[in-house]
């Protein structure tokens, strides 16, 4: 083989790999793995085990990898049609589909593996459940034929606090439900300021969004009334002596205010992408503070400050 042939050869390798990295929608990741981190730092109230913690990272990207492929190779048809999807790997020909599909159950098996092995079998078993909903439920049942698709396909996405619980303690206790409540509520003004944006392209295919089959003022009127229940089930989890106080109690309002702001300045105006587009943008930093937050009050830097604080308070 001469030199330039090693090369393309290389470089070809490449581009396979980046087209299978492509197939796990690789950018939305990382906020389920911080939401992740979050719940697993909460449940271990700040004492987590980093070897724990990254293995059962590493199983919630395999896990949450694996229903993305699945679901890449089911809406491939519509994929195609939809300007914004039509370059993903299989639309465009660059993988096979029987090829994705064995790559979606490898990568699912190896999150099974690596739960049950490392961490705990309820913490695998729920990020299986997590592919079947999203994958079974979501994409096959729900996201061609209903607008609920989103409201009720949402919860897959709230299953890795739902992981990262079970990882720490081996059960599921009502703050695990609750974190799962606040990403489940948080999902629709997430999903649908978005799809203010590209209804259209929904349009196009024939996936009834809500935007789609209604207008953007009830779009707008739906994320206003999901950001009523949202931000104040963000607040049911501040206690200032235990893992969550202080710090997640200052995010929790100030971010919670400005996301009531942008819904509100979306509810006087639907038809304005740009603040359909701000309010998508800013509720990825919402989660992210948020998670952030659960992390640094259960840390217990600012609970042993609050203790000394109350203590020197009460004499
Ligand atoms: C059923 C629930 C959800 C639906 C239908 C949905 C849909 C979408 C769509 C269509 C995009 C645009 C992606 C693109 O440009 O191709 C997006 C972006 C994003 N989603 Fe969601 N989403 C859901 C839940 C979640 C959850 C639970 C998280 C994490 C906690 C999340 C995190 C993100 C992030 C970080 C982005 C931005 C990615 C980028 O930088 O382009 N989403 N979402
Ligand atoms: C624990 C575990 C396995 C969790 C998995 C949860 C998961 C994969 C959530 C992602 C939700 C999401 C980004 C949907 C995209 O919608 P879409 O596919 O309809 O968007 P599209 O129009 O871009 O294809």
């Amino acid at each position: 083989m001469t030199g330039n042939t090693v090369t393309r050869h290389y470089h070809n390798f490449l581009q396979v790999v980046h087209s299978y990295y492509q197939l796990t929608k690789p950018r939305i990741i990382p906020l389920l793995l911080i939401t992740t981190v979050a719940s697993m730092s909460i449940a271990s109230e700040g004492k987590l085990d980093p070897i724990l913690l990254l293995v059962t990272l590493a199983g919630g990207t395999f896990a949450a990898a694996s229903a993305q492929t699945f679901n890449c190779v089911y809406d491939r048809d519509i994929d195609y049609e939809m300007e914004r999807t039509r370059h993903r790997p299989l639309p465009s020909g660059r993988v096979q589909p029987n090829h994705a599909l064995i790559f979606a159950i490898a990568l699912a098996c190896i999150s099974f593996t690596l739960l049950t092995v490392f961490v705990n079998l309820l913490s695998a078993l729920l990020a299986m459940s997590g592919i079947l909903f999203y994958v079974g439920v979501y994409t096959h049942l729900l996201k061609r034929h209903t607008r609920l698709n989103i409201v009720i396909g949402g919860a897959a996405g709230a299953v890795p606090m739902l992981v990262g619980w079970a990882a720490v303690t081996g059960t599921l206790s009502w703050t695990a439900w609750l974190l799962f409540a606040i990403v489940f509520l948080w999902t629709p003004p997430h999903f649908w300021a978005l799809a203010l944006m590209i209804s259209e392209d929904y349009a196009k295919v024939g996936v009834p969004m809500l935007p789609v089959v209604t207008d953007n003022i009830t779009a707008a009127r739906q994320i206003w009334v999901y950001t009523l229940m949202l931000v104040p089930a963000t607040f049911l989890l501040i206690d200032p002596l235990q893992a969550v106080g202080t710090v997640y109690g200052c995010i929790a309002f100030i971010m919670g205010a400005i996301f009531f702001k942008k819904a509100w300045a979306l509810l006087q105006d639907s038809q304005n992408k740009q603040s359909a587009r701000s309010l998508f943008l800013y509720s990825i930093l919402y989660m992210m503070l948020l998670c952030a937050a659960m992390v640094v009050d259960s840390l217990s830097i600012t609970q042993n400050f609050t203790q000394a604080m109350m203590k020197l308070v009460n004499g």
